[in-house]
């Protein structure tokens, strides 16, 4: 790690070590015992990065999925917020590639650096060079929106016969994030329930790289809050979020389920 210069480059860093970890994990492990590889996974990522972080910004608190939370963060002008593992359960199913580590920096309110590794797409996606996204999506070209393979929201079906549109239901939001990044989805879109760090290094590199990122009332994605529940999200290319949170009020209105139904 003798390369390390800026905060971009230690989310970035980190994020991908952390997954080469888990992928060794899963090599000696294999997938006869999911539950044992989610546990040993989660652990073994959260202590990697807790203890890199606190060596190479030792000033900085961390709020992580896995570690009890510390309570410096809400007075400290600069939190690692970090999700070691995301898309635990598609971690310990065979031949899964959904699932990631997260790393982002929030700092005065702001996310300023992140990096999204997906280790077993071989990739990491960061805030050092975010991806480029096309000016325009292809010329008649079905809109694809990726949910959660598992706790997709209802009104999504609804949505997406309202809009003509594809779901790709996928695990891990990193992973959903980064398939808009990477343009094999154009939309990603939660609710009912999920905390800050599920989304802040997935949004810090989408907006980085010009995405819209917005709750689905269209109000701020905002971090380091008291409680790290931020239930519900909408990730698109910045053209269609208009259409996309009309759509998402008309069908999540018509059975009460409202933009905020998980709060
Ligand atoms: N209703 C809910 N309540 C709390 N967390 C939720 C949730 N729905 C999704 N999540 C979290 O959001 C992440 C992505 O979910 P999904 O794969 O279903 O899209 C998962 O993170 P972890 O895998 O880190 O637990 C999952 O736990
Ligand atoms: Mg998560």
């Amino acid at each position: 790690m003798n390369n390390i210069r800026n905060d971009h480059e230690v989310a970035r860093d980190l994020a991908t070590e952390a997954g080469q970890q888990l992928l060794k994990l899963r090599a000696k492990h294999g997938f006869d015992e999911p539950e044992v590889l989610r546990t040993l996974g989660d652990r073994t990522s959260h202590e990697f990065l807790f203890s890199a972080l606190g060596r190479l910004r030792p000033s900085d608190p961390v709020l992580s999925e896995e570690g009890a939370d510390n309570e410096a963060r809400l007075e400290s002008q600069r939190v690692w917020i970090i999700d070691p593992l995301d898309g635990t359960r598609e971690f310990s199913e065979s031949g899964r590639t959904d699932w990631a580590v997260h790393v982002a920096l929030w700092e005065n309110g702001e996310l300023t650096a992140g990096a999204v590794a997906l280790p077993a797409q071989g990739s990491t996606l960061s805030t050092v060079d975010p991806p480029w996204l096309p000016e325009e999506r292809p010329a008649g070209q079905r809109l694809r929106i990726t949910a959660s393979r598992t706790r997709s929201p209802e009104f999504v079906q609804r949505m997406s016969t309202q809009l003509g549109a594809e779901v790709v239901p996928m695990g891990s939001a990193g992973a959903k994030i980064c398939a808009v990044l990477l343009g094999i989805a154009d939309i990603y879109v939660h609710a009912g329930g999920q905390y800050e760090w599920d989304s802040a290094a997935p949004v810090a590199v989408a907006r980085e790289a010009g995405l819209h990122a917005s709750r689905i009332d269209g109000s701020r994605l905002t971090y380091n809050g008291e409680e790290p529940w931020l239930p519900d999200i909408l990730v698109c290319r910045p053209e269609l979020s208009g259409m996309l949170l009309a759509s998402i009020r008309d069908v999540a209105d018509r059975d009460g389920a409202g933009p905020h139904s998980g709060e």
